[in-house]
């Protein structure tokens, strides 16, 4: 029989913070009488492997210490399993990472022992997962935060230079990009809509922040089954220089370079010989063309009570 708790650990997380703080939130989980057994991540994508082993041996009960991209990973662990048990499997984090994005829509704190408080009430709720096949390789990808195609994955792809300057990385790694990107030619289709343009960037979203506490989709409701999408032609840079407020506070979303839709599915084709990096939850995750549908209240979280 498993001890109650399976907690994954990724010491790269937070740019090495996770693995100074471990000690110390072992102390805390064992002072406050959880029983658990511990793993550290040992690579990329690791976590997908653990959460699976750890489900099989029984364990419903998960915990995350990392980042964003920790939970994405055992977000696609689970999902990965396609197995009844999935609506009793519940996933708490303790946030040691270096967005944090996931975690600040329910006011999870970064701090380890008001994260070890939550998780003692399990209190949960369901939350609406996406989930993104690629076309090229026909692989399916899940998302907890938000996905996006373009300029953003292009930072992505770049912001591991930064992640020293903490979670001003995706701010940094967004001004130093604008030079070098080269909008795509894309085809978006949602609803009875198409949108053929050479694109910024495409957010779907279904938590509230990205890139280190931005705001950069409209409304997104985690539990409302539809995607918050915001779709971005162009922005110079005397434009992003002078909205940089506008990023973290939302109003970004009201101004005129930015549409706004709602949808549970879309498609987006990427036009031949023209390069478009996905990322998903900050994670890159691939290039080229795929579709998107949403998988209503698909996994449950241990989040504060409101
Ligand atoms: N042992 C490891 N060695 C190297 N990379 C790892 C290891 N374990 C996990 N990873 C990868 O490290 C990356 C970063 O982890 P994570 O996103 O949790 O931290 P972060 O980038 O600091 O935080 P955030 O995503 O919130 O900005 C992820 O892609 C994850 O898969």
């Amino acid at each position: 029989m498993p001890k109650q708790w399976f907690v994954i650990v990724n010491p790269t997380s937070g740019n090495g913070a996770s693995k100074k703080q471990w000690p110390r939130i072992y102390k805390e989980l064992k002072s406050q009488q959880f029983q658990f057994e511990y793993v550290f991540t040992e690579h990329k994508n690791h976590a997908i492997e653990l959460v699976k082993n750890a489900i099989d041996k029984g364990f419903t009960k998960i915990i995350c210490v990392g980042g964003d991209g920790t939970l994405h990973s055992v977000v696609n662990g689970i999902l990965r399993l396609n197995i009844p048990i999935i609506s009793e499997v519940k996933i708490g984090v303790i946030p040691i990472g270096t967005g944090n994005d996931w975690v600040k829509t329910y006011g999870i704190s970064t701090n380890y022992k008001k994260a070890i408080e939550i998780l003692k009430t399990e209190h949960t709720t369901p939350q609406d997962i996406g989930k993104i096949n690629l076309t090229n390789t026909n692989t399916n990808i899940y998302f907890n935060n938000l996905a996006g195609i373009g300029f953003d994955g292009y930072v992505v792809n770049k912001v591991h230079k930064y992640k020293n300057l903490g979670s001003l990385a995706y701010l940094a790694g967004a001004l130093l990009s604008l030079f070098s990107y080269k909008k795509p030619l894309l085809e978006i289709s949602f609803n009875n809509t198409v949108l053929k343009q050479k694109t910024l960037l495409l957010f779907i979203g279904i938590g509230k922040y990205c890139g280190g506490g931005m705001q950069l989709t409209q409304k997104p409701d985690p539990l409302n089954g539809l995607f918050d999408i915001s779709f971005v032609k162009n922005i110079s840079l005397v434009q992003l220089l002078i909205n940089i407020p506008a990023f973290f506070n939302g109003k970004i979303t009201q101004h005129k370079i930015v549409e706004n839709y709602k949808t549970s599915e879309l498609k987006i084709k990427v036009a031949a010989n023209q390069e478009a990096y996905i990322q998903a939850d900050g994670e890159l995750i691939g290039s080229g063309s795929f579709s998107v549908s949403l998988l209503p209240k698909a996994l449950t979280f241990i989040v504060p009570k409101k």
